[in-house]
């Protein structure tokens, strides 16, 4: 149980998960990662029509993992262990049987961002800023998200966004195709209904057939061996001086 993730359901259809620790910018501790799991999981017997993922507070979705708990004096073996079940986490998020739903409200980095990529669509408050920006701590993606990114946009641009490593504004991440949408902080219940209504309207057999068709098409079973080669690559520079020295400037800053 983690009191940093909470669960609502909604009689409208859809259930909401939402990351609560913004005096921590919802940054992913490892109790949060089990949580996560746990609901993922439960909310797939729900017969839900579309599952929400977002997090609390106005400035931030989720700055990734928690680099206290994700420090970096880890050998390759215990960062493997470490990043793994968050791994678990996205590739079942990806395979959720009705669509999901990233609402970004506020900056997202690192495996924030590759969380909202395990979801099938993503939309952001206007000013919110994402980045993939591992590449700048000596790393590269450690939960398999940068796999699934290139399964989500344009493979170029997925390399174009990981190799850059740079922090994007809203309006580039539409044009990169990862960002469906902006929503504004003023009238969020009723763009949040807006964005919702499409799905809310069908039937519950009809939402696992596209998400079925989509989950066959981009979400391969084979996903999985390129996430978890993905984890072990990440694991593998995990102790190298320039992730050691970016781990101890943010701790330091
Ligand atoms: C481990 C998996 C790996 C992966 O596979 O991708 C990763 O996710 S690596 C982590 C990558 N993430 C980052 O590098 C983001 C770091 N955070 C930021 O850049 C900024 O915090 C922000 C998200 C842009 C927000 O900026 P701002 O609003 O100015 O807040 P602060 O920077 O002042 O932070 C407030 C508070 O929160 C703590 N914090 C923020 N991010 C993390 C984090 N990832 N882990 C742990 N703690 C985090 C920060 O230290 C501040 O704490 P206090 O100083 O005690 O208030």
């Amino acid at each position: 149980m983690s009191e940093y993730v909470k669960w609502d359901l909604y009689e409208q259809g859809y259930g909401m998960i939402t990351l609560y620790r913004p005096e921590r910018r919802n940054a992913l501790s490892f109790d949060m990662i089990e949580e996560l799991q746990r609901l993922i999981r439960d909310a797939r017997n729900l017969e839900l029509k579309a599952l929400v993922i977002t997090g609390a507070g106005t400035e931030t979705f989720c700055a990734g993992g928690d680099l206290n708990d994700f420090h970096a004096d880890l050998s390759s073996q215990e960062a493997f262990s470490a990043l793994y079940p968050m791994k678990e986490v996205l590739y079942e998020l990806s395979r959720f049987p009705v669509p999901t739903i990233a609402l970004l409200n506020g900056h997202t980095r690192g495996g924030g961002c590759e969380l909202a990529t395990a979801c099938d669509f993503r939309y952001a408050t206007e000013g919110s800023t994402i980045g993939f920006v591992q590449g700048k701590l000596g790393i590269s993606p450690g939960w398999g998200g940068g796999a699934m990114l290139y399964q989500r946009i344009h493979p170029l641009k997925a390399y174009e966004m990981l190799v850059q490593s740079r922090v994007y504004s809203t309006e580039e991440a539409i044009q990169l195709g990862w960002l469906q949408g902006i929503i504004h902080e003023d009238t969020l219940a009723e763009d949040i209904d807006h964005i919702l209504q499409p799905f809310l309207q069908k039937n519950l057999d009809q939402l696992i057939h596209f998400k079925q068709q989509y989950v066959k098409q981009q979400i391969p079973l084979s996903l999985s061996a390129d996430m978890d080669d993905e984890v072990r690559r990440c694991s593998n520079l995990w102790g190298n001086e320039a992730h050691k020295e970016a781990v101890e400037r943010f701790q330091k800053s």
